[in-house]
């Protein structure tokens, strides 16, 4: 990485573009190449954790990685800030009792789940990380599923936002940081 290149434009040169995956009319981001370069996972990491520093956020005492691929970057920002970091898990993998949230994404349906006994979530400050925010039902599942769990989501923060699918236009009140836009 060049030190005239910003975050995003080498995030974006090293993600693979890939048409027409999982289904046709999809082209997808693919993460792999940037997290697997030293350069590529520094720089997103130290990108997301400036999330805490966008207007209104103030404190964040948890951070919470969507599966699958947010659990790669969730668990390094919260090392960063000195957090614990949570699993937002796909339906079927935590042991019950579970809060659980069915939505709807760019390529199908799924549900999202978090522990209902274990953690103190009443109160809690999080922040939400994934890797690409296209429709938004993802990310928009995880917020509403902390909240019915008592949290306060704080912020999210994203490597990619695919602007032209309006996922941000979900989120309501949640700031949200992008590290590149697609
Ligand atoms: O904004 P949306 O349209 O909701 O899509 C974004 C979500 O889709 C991908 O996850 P996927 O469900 O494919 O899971 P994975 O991370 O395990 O591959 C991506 O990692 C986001 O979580
Ligand atoms: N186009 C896309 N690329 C990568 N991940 C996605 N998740 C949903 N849509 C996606």
């Amino acid at each position: 990485m060049s030190a005239d290149e910003s975050a995003g434009d080498y995030i974006a040169r090293l993600t693979r573009t890939v048409p027409d995956f999982p289904q046709p009319g999809v082209t997808f981001a693919d993460l792999t190449p940037v997290f697997a370069d030293p350069a590529g996972l520094r720089v997103i990491v130290n990108g997301l954790v400036e999330a805490v520093h966008a207007p209104g956020v103030g404190e964040v005492d948890l951070v919470a990685g969507i599966d699958s691929r947010g659990f790669l970057l969730g668990s390094g920002v919260a090392l960063m800030l000195g957090t614990g970091v949570l699993a937002i898990r796909k339906a079927g993998k935590l042991p019950p009792p579970v809060h659980s949230r069915e939505y709807t994404l760019e390529y199908g349906n799924a549900a999202l789940e978090i522990p209902a006994d274990g953690i103190a979530f009443e109160g809690r400050r999080v922040l939400v990380i994934d890797d690409v925010l296209a429709t938004g039902g993802t990310l928009c599942a995880a917020v509403d599923l902390l909240r019915s769990a008592g949290a306060e989501v704080v912020a999210a923060a994203v490597v990619v936002e695919i602007a032209q699918l309006r996922g941000r236009d979900l989120l309501g009140g949640v700031p949200l940081t992008a590290l590149s836009l697609q």
